[in-house]
């Protein structure tokens, strides 16, 4: 099966032919850089970053573009707000921007362009949708007149005489049309603004988008992403701006993500009901978020609570634990490598795992290439995690095909981590990790446990095994499990 995505501009899946052989372009729409980032935007841009990860996967050469808007109304308004200048602001959230992707393990794009570096082809663009009769100047702003695209609203399927009768809001009087939008705003006073023909002002939104996606990629390019609230106006707008001004297809493919939603709305700042990604990160591991956020198919919408993520948490905790089981049973009896295994000599349920390790690969593409369904291909994981939990549990010893059985499992799932952006981490560190967060919530500190399991073992030595129940029975109260084995007591928090 070749790769198939679902395509906004068609309404339908459809399959994945870049427009030059091997080569993909793709642009995504980045953040306006005026505060701290929420988990809505952990998700579009981690969604992205495995697109980018699979594409790369399949041997294709992959140019991704994801822009910075670093000129905005909203950087203007806190920086008046916190008496300093503009690019004060963007600055900061740029840096803090990175910091987060970079804890979220996203690979860099090839380029993250700015908004206020590239105004001399914005200005070249708006330029040419004037001279072209596509814009009009008003005063020292250039509107976009939408009466003169003809496709208008193709990528929304909306209606304008429709959405003009139901505009409520207030329409300049000077405007031809009431959805003419902006390309280049006048400078209030007091407001950072560049030279222009038309006086100083500053870009709109929109053209940005339109200017660096078209320099960096070309008129025509394969792939443009965002958040699905990015569909209209944005992203309309900026065909309307590119093919206007080239004559020529912008996109082929218009990939969008579903939201992050709290009690079935929206995460955002206007709502005030969101929790920004370092909050998240205080909380939970960074993985734990990252597995959160593809445990749901991009387009599909995501509950965010605690609840959810302590799932996803414990999800990704099992996946963890049977790979240290896996790295025990290597480690006692390491694989020789590379030794065939003879699947007539297993038993029932190592031919299963045998045959799920085996065709894991397979079923990860076949998932992906259907629009990069990334909740099948962990449902593929947890069903090997499985598999591989009853052949160890009924396994009675370590032989050389159960470890050949594990370091296949092992470098199946390695394949698949690389892609994913989860389960990279050393599994044994991952779980002393997850242990660690979940103790610091505890009324208990580790030394206190560690010191009580000691003392309940000299009890149970001394066979008295009342003050070892009752130690058994303290540590349960503070949701402290033990776990005996011919190794020893070991702990985990309920
Ligand atoms: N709740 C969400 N779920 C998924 N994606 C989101 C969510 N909120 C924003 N995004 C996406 O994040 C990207 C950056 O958005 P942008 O900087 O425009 O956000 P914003 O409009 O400032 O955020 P907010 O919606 O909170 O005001 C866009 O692709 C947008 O669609
Ligand atoms: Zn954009």
């Amino acid at each position: 099966m070749a790769l198939r995505v679902y395509n906004t501009l068609t309404g339908t899946k459809e399959d994945f032919v870049p427009i030059e052989p091997g080569k993909v372009k793709m642009y995504v729409c980045g953040v306006t850089v005026y505060d701290h980032c929420h988990i809505g935007h952990a998700r579009a841009n981690v969604v992205f970053d495995v697109i980018y990860r699979y594409l790369r996967s399949l041997g294709l050469e992959v140019n991704y573009v994801r822009n910075y808007t670093d000129i905005d109304d909203k950087i203007i308004n806190r920086a008046n707000r916190e008496g300093v200048a503009y690019d004060a602001i963007s600055e900061r959230f740029i840096k803090e921007f990175d910091r987060d992707m970079a804890q979220l393990g996203l690979l860099l794009p090839t380029s993250q362009p700015k908004a206020t570096e590239h105004i001399p082809e914005i200005i070249t663009l708006v330029q040419t949708l004037i001279d072209k009769g596509f814009a009009y100047q008003m005063g020292g702003d250039v509107n976009f007149c939408v009466e003169k695209f003809d496709p208008y609203l193709k990528l929304s399927k909306r209606n304008l005489e429709d959405m003009q009768a139901g505009a409520r809001i207030e329409v300049d009087e000077r405007k031809r049309h009431p959805m003419d939008f902006v390309l280049w705003k006048e400078a209030k006073p007091g407001e950072p603004f560049w030279e222009s023909p038309w006086g100083k002002g500053r870009p709109g939104w929109h053209i940005e988008c339109s200017a660096m996606s078209m320099k960096y990629l070309g008129e025509t390019f394969d792939i443009h992403g965002g958040g699905k609230d990015l569909v209209f106006p944005h992203h309309e707008n900026e065909i309307a701006q590119s093919e206007a001004a080239s004559g020529k297809p912008f996109v082929k493919y218009w990939l969008h993500n579903g939201f992050v939603n709290i009690n079935s709305e929206k995460m955002s700042k206007s709502l005030g009901n969101f929790f920004t990604i370092k909050e998240v990160l205080d909380k939970y591991d960074s993985e734990v978020l990252r597995f959160f956020l593809l445990s749901a198919h991009y387009r599909s919408p995501l509950d965010f609570s605690d609840q959810n993520l302590t799932e996803a948490e414990t999800g990704m905790e099992r996946i963890y634990k049977a790979l240290v089981a896996i790295d025990e049973t290597l480690a006692s009896n390491p694989a020789t490598g590379g030794e065939e295994i003879d699947a007539s000599s297993l038993g029932e349920a190592e031919r299963e795992l045998f045959d799920k390790s085996g065709s894991l690969p397979l079923r990860f593409r076949e998932a992906m290439d259907d629009d990069f369904n990334t909740a099948l291909a962990m449902g593929h994981i947890f069903d090997l995690v499985r598999c591989v939990n009853r052949v160890l549990s009924e396994a009675k010893e370590r032989s050389n095909t159960l470890s050949a059985l594990c370091a296949q499992v092992k470098a199946n799932i390695g394949k698949i981590a690389d892609v994913l952006g989860i389960f990279t981490s050393e599994p044994a560190s991952l779980l002393t990790r997850l242990k660690d967060r979940k103790a610091s919530e505890l009324d208990i500190s580790v030394e206190e446990i560690e010191r009580l399991i000691t003392e309940r073992a000299a009890a149970r030595k001394a066979k008295d095994f009342k003050r070892s129940d009752e130690i058994r029975d303290f540590l349960l109260g503070k949701n402290i499990v033990l776990l005996d084995s011919a190794q020893g007591t070991s702990w985990s928090v309920k």
